[in-house]
């Protein structure tokens, strides 16, 4: 602990810092400066009475403390055992929530009189704004561990007091809190913040346990005795190996920051496969292993797997040893679990290397050109063009001249030096035609010539010229009727059916859950995002007639309306119109979608939808703060009906 600076100094510093906008060279701490300087911006003045903004109300504060529900039961008896360590040293043990809310107060208060009893009472802020330069709102504002003594506080009556307070981070990396002690300013002593900041630690590595449900776990650290202790590093790893979640002993041990969270595959870090390591893990549980990192440390590691709420990766760990290249390609990246898709995807894997035309049947937006690039992108043509047509979305005037290419000055608005056509672009690589069943008769025909002879001929005449490639065709219409009702040639619906694969409807998807991680994923690969589990139900429950790509669309917007530090999506983050059909469907009383996988429905096994629409008006509510006019239109019903669903 360095060496404070005189009380006189200090005032002296701050008055200079007010009159003339900085304070002499050299004589406070640059970090010191920072936040008197925030303080000052703030409109504080260091002597004088306090802003009226200070205290939560007590409805606030009973919403920060269910916010903080997590935190603060895995901080309590860390508290409590911290306390017995400064007992009788005129200090108190604080946790606020990561805006500077008090949330809990354990010690000895007896050194302060009663209006400093009631700052540090729960509810009370500690953020800069309100307080100036203060353990708290300081390590909150620069997330680092802090001291502040005396007279450095920026307001002069917190000046008996010596604080320490270190920032608790969550897996994900994000600001989740801010433990301190604070003491009569003649006890401050040397070993306090590293107290604290142990304290922290303790704290962070239960908080990431116990977040790692349905997550791989790895503990690791330099020596096997490591693991269990304070120090080890923790790493959590999503069912396919990126690394999600981690404690600050692991980020520092494998040079991560928080930003490369979501990023970075633990492959790229650590020399081990997955699927090796779920093999060891399924043989002998808990057994500790080596491993070495790329820059050749060696490391004592433990794997931890919840088995009962990861099934896919645990029940099916050993069918995922046995088949290793089916968990490598491109199509398994988009696999979240539903076994339609999956064996869609199998039965696809089986004629990648193999001249069979392959049909995606599936209605709009359930992702058939996403499964068609992937099929390409996991066959042996992989490194050739992936060439997409919508038939439908091409006039029929043009659709000829676009697929078959045409000559110099074949028709009238050709390009001056001919078109190769896009059936040539495809040569080496995939063909992907989207809507074929829209494609006219007379284009069909042509299309079965160069399928039968492997050549194009361009408009206008010309040489013929061989084309090789893959052929993947997809359709919302079932292709067989269209042939029985004469709208598509039986011999070209004969020649592009190798394999026919339907993928399913969203709402037939059994994987919803899986799915909603993977997309938010996609959307967002730097924060963890998640659906509270009451929204997650009824998104479940929707039909969703525009399948993923209505779904991806209220997710990306969903995730437009999170503030920087959140990472649950409510419903109060989805758009109004979507909100209505979710609250008209719980209304009408439709049943639920099972698709939400087990271990959500069990937890939710007994939440009917009245529950649902009760969680519903709850989220409302509270991102409305009480407010019923503003929660009835998040709501998308009238002020009478909420009314009326509350008294209920
Ligand atoms: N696995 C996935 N993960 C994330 N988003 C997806 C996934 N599959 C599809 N989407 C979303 O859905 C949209 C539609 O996907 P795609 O174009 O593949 O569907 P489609 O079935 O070919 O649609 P259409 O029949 O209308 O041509 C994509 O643009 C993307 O936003």
């Amino acid at each position: 602990m360095p060496t404070p600076l005189p009380a006189l100094t200090l005032r002296q510093a701050r008055l200079h810092l007010q009159e003339y906008g900085h304070c002499p060279s050299g004589t406070i701490n640059e970090r010191l400066l920072r936040s008197w300087q925030r303080s000052l911006a703030a409109g504080l003045q260091p002597v004088g009475g306090l802003r009226q903004t200070e205290h939560a109300s007590a409805d606030e504060l009973r919403h920060v403390l269910e916010r903080n529900h997590e935190l603060l039961s895995y901080s309590r008896p860390v508290m409590e055992y911290l306390f017995e360590s400064v007992r009788d040293s005129k200090s108190v043990v604080v946790l606020a929530d990561n805006r500077g809310t008090l949330m809990h107060t354990l010690g000895d208060a007896g050194f302060l009189n009663k209006a400093e009893r009631v700052a540090l009472a729960s509810g009370a802020s500690w953020h800069e704004d309100h307080r100036g330069t203060n353990a708290i709102g300081t390590a909150l504002a620069e997330t680092s561990e802090v001291e502040i003594h005396g007279a450095e506080h920026f307001l002069e009556h917190n000046g008996f007091l010596t604080c320490a307070a270190a920032p608790i981070m969550s897996a994900d990396g994000s600001l989740m809190g801010i433990l301190d002690i604070s003491g009569d300013r003649h006890s401050g002593h040397p070993h306090t913040l590293n107290l604290v900041s142990m304290a922290v630690r303790m704290i962070e590595n239960r908080l990431i346990v116990a977040s790692s449900k349905r997550r791989i776990r790895l503990h690791f650290h330099a020596h096997p005795e490591g693991i269990g202790t304070i120090a080890e590093a923790i790493v959590t790893l999503s069912e396919d190996g990126w690394i999600v979640g981690a404690n600050r002993a692991a980020l520092a041990l494998l040079h991560l920051g928080a930003h490369d969270l979501g990023a970075v595959q633990i492959t790229s870090v650590l020399n081990l496969r997955l699927e090796h390591l779920l093999h060891q893990h399924s043989a002998r549980t808990h057994q500790t292993i080596t491993v070495h990192s790329h820059d050749g440390t060696r490391l004592a590691m433990q794997v931890h797997l919840d088995h009962s709420v990861l099934p896919a990766v645990s029940s099916t760990s050993s069918t995922a040893v046995s088949t290793p290249p089916a968990a490598e390609d491109a199509l398994s990246l988009l696999d979240s679990g539903d076994l339609r898709w999956r064996s869609a995807a199998e039965k696809t894997r089986r004629i990648l290397d193999k001249p069979i035309p392959l049909i995606i049947q599936g209605e709009s937006g359930v992702g058939k050109e996403f499964f068609a690039k992937a099929a390409h992108d996991s066959g042996p043509r992989r490194n050739g063009p992936f060439v997409a047509i919508n038939c439908a979305a091409i006039p029929e005037n043009l659709i000829e001249a676009e697929l078959f290419g045409y000559q110099a000055g074949a028709f009238t608005g050709a390009r001056r030096e001919g078109n190769p056509g896009r059936l040539r672009e495809a040569n080496g690589g995939t063909l992907f035609l989207d809507e074929i069943g829209d494609m006219p008769l007379t284009m069909q025909s042509r299309l079965l010539r160069v399928l039968q002879e492997r050549s194009v001929t361009p408009l206008g005449g010309g040489k013929t010229v061989a084309v090789d490639f893959a052929l993947i065709c997809a359709t919302h219409c079932k292709l067989r009727e269209q042939a029985e009702q004469g709208k598509f040639r039986y011999d070209l619906y004969y020649r592009i059916n190798g394999l026919t694969v339907q993928l399913p409807a969203l709402r037939e998807r059994s994987d919803f859950q899986a799915l909603t991680t993977q997309i938010l994923r996609s959307l967002s690969p730097q924060r963890e995002l998640h659906l509270t589990p009451g929204l997650l139900a009824q998104l479940a429950a929707h039909p969703w007639p525009g399948n993923l790509r209505q779904y991806s669309s209220v997710l990306r917007t969903a995730i437009a309306m999170l503030d920087p530090h959140q990472t649950g999506i409510e419903l109060a983050h989805l758009s109004d119109d979507i909100v209505e059909d979710l609250m008209t469907a719980a209304a009408s009383g439709k049943p639920i979608n099972n698709a939400v996988s087990h271990p959500l429905s069990m937890e939710q096994g007994a939440q009917n939808l009245e529950q649902i629409s009760r969680n519903a008006i709850q989220q409302a509510l509270t991102a409305s703060r009480g407010n019923i006019s503003l929660a009835a239109r998040k709501l998308g019903i009238s002020r009478q009906t909420l009314y009326r669903k509350i008294n209920n």
